[in-house]
């Protein structure tokens, strides 16, 4: 049996019910004869013995009785609970069908809703109140991990607050380390650190199950992780540690803090900026042009923004640019309008991303004061447009129809999550551009007919990169998780994108291909990680083998 367990860890033999609970180890009704007269399971079972291809028939019929995404959420998040063998076989059979609805958009939905259709635990809860004994509860985990995501469900997708709710998140990321990356579901543990809500239709709801109360902030905030954080090396020294989903500040705090002091990354910022920067790279020599001839606009300066324009800017600089020079490509907005160095409220990450104003002198600007997204797309003429704002309606068509008529392939990603608020859709930017617009979505979208001619829309999620980043530190055993991983990673994607071969495919390979496309990935991220001293030297054929030995495959 193919667990992901250590022989350790299964000579502490389960036996009858509890064998059947467990979801690692049941087989359900595939147990064998022999299985069930050996581990106590005569009579806890039907007769009839299946195959796995036998039950994963029996669970897609099932999964199609449900007609409301939620309600095949939670029919799937039921399923994992039960059998994570057959979760995943079934998942990686019908992975475009199946992942919106275990990962986004549908797992926003079940994080709202997390209170009302709670069934059974999974992964860790550490309340606030709890803080003192964070010790005793990583010890009540029983096996040994490799992969943590952890969220304080600050800033779930777009949807904001959604306090212990926010354990979705961890769970949907941690499916996909294991349906992507071929992660063993053994080998990871969902986290969230409840630290109360400051949503108060969820401190309002008598189901919420939560902590209930405002949020810890300030120095007590950052106890609580220094507290986490020391918990995490004691119990697991070795583990990859992801963050997911923290309000800006605290995401950008955290890991500047503790991104040298263990093997750890924060998805929002990182992985979005390999994926997004992957993306853009394949959008741009799709269209034959270069990188170093783009003006870029980012709508939205939080983590995402931020992160995605960083990466860019230094792949820029990479290329032999000045960093005056690859300053001046971008043009970040937040809410207060364009970043630029006349400024004097930004902090020194957001200085980075500042525009020289005496580039800005030219400018013919509607409003006085802060210069607007309308204003800079007039005046700046970007090829390339990003959107982080969480916003739905951000790009609106008069901006859309401006942009389109400078540039003759406008390369528009409106990146929000979930899809209720993308800054467009895929339909009406097709509509808006006739049809020029190249498009990637955070969120999933259909492909759409326009005059005639069918465009696939990539789904520019950080789902491409942090489970083939954990494939990768993994097989190389990787200590650090350092920027040049994160470079090769976007490196390594742009390569599989099937619109370097044909410019009107699809910008990202499909999600058929997810765990092919995952081990490049992977052997990129090694590489970089022996060239940064972070991983222990091996040659190339044996990274390739440590990939396959660490890819988990779901079969009995
Ligand atoms: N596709 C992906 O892989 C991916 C990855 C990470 C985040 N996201 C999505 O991006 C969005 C933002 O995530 P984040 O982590 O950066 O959040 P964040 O809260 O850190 O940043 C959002 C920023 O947008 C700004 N903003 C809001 N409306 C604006 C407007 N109209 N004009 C200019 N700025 C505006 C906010 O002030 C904030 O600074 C979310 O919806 C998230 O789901 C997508
Ligand atoms: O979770 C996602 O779909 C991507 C990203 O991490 C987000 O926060 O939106
Ligand atoms: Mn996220």
């Amino acid at each position: 049996m193919n667990t992901g367990r250590t022989t350790e860890e299964f000579s502490i033999e389960k036996r009858g019910t509890l064998l059947v609970e467990d979801p690692l180890l049941n087989k359900g009704t595939a147990f064998t004869t022999e299985e069930r007269i050996q581990h106590g399971l005569l009579g806890l079972l039907p007769p009839h013995v299946d195959t796995l291809e036998e039950q994963v028939e029996r669970a897609y019929e099932a999964f199609c009785d449900f007609k409301e995404p939620i309600n095949k959420h939670i029919y799937l998040r039921q399923l994992q609970d039960e059998n994570e063998t057959l979760f995943y076989r079934l998942m990686l059979g019908h992975i475009t069908e199946m992942m919106p609805i275990v990962y986004t958009p549908i797992v926003g939905l079940a994080c709202e809703r997390f209170s009302h259709i709670y069934r059974r635990p999974r992964g860790i809860f550490i309340s606030y109140p709890e803080r003192d004994s964070m010790d005793a509860i990583l010890e009540n985990v029983e096996r040994d991990i490799d992969v943590i995501v952890v969220t304080d469900g600050e800033r779930i997708l777009g949807l904001g607050d959604q306090g212990v709710g926010g354990m979705g998140i961890p769970i949907g990321k941690l499916s996909l380390y294991t349906l992507c990356g071929g992660v063993a579901p053994a080998k990871t543990l969902p986290i969230v650190l409840d630290l109360g809500t400051n949503n108060q239709e969820r401190l309002d709801d008598p189901r919420y199950i939560g902590w209930r109360e405002n949020r810890i902030k300030g120095e007590e905030y950052d106890e609580f992780i220094d507290l986490f954080v020391t918990a995490v090396k004691k119990r697991f020294p070795h583990v990859l540690l992801q963050w997911e989903d923290f309000a800006s500040v605290d995401a950008e705090r955290i890991i500047d803090r503790y991104r040298d002091d263990l093997c750890t990354f924060n998805d929002d910022i990182q992985g979005t900026a390999a994926v997004t920067t992957g993306t853009i790279l394949a959008a741009i020599a799709a269209g034959g042009g270069e990188l170093k001839d783009q003006n870029i606009v980012m709508l939205g300066a939080g983590s995402a923004g931020v992160g995605i324009c960083l990466q860019l800017k230094q792949t820029m600089m990479a290329a032999g640019m000045s960093e005056p020079e690859a300053r001046s490509h971008f043009y970040v907005i937040d809410r207060d309008g364009l970043l630029h160095s006349g400024r004097t409220d930004l902090d020194e990450l957001h200085q980075q991303l500042a525009q020289p104003a005496e580039n800005l002198k030219n400018w013919d600007c509607d409003t006085t004061g802060a210069i607007s997204f309308a204003d800079v797309v007039r005046n700046g003429k970007p090829g390339v447009l990003i959107g982080a704002t969480g916003q739905a309606g951000a790009f609106s068509e008069p901006i859309i129809r401006e942009m389109a008529a400078h540039v003759e392939h406008p390369v528009i990603f409106p990146l929000s999550n979930p899809t209720s608020r993308a800054e467009a859709t895929p339909a009406d930017l097709l509509e808006w551009t006739h049809g020029k617009a190249v498009i990637a979505t955070g969120s999933p979208f259909d492909p759409v007919d326009h005059n005639g001619v069918t465009h696939t829309i990539a789904q520019c999620n950080n789902s491409y990169i942090f489970p083939a980043m954990g494939l990768g530190i993994l097989a190389s055993r990787s200590r650090r998780v350092t920027d040049a991983m994160f470079i090769a990673a976007a490196e390594a994607l742009k390569e599989t994108s099937p619109a370097l071969k044909d410019r009107t495919a699809s910008l990202l390979p499909s999600l058929t291909i997810i765990r092919d496309v995952s081990r490049k990935i992977a052997h990129a991220v090694a590489l970089a990680a022996i060239a940064d001293g972070v991983a222990d030297s091996i040659t190339e054929a044996e990274i390739d083998q440590r990939i396959e030995e660490t890819m988990w495959q779901p079969e009995y």
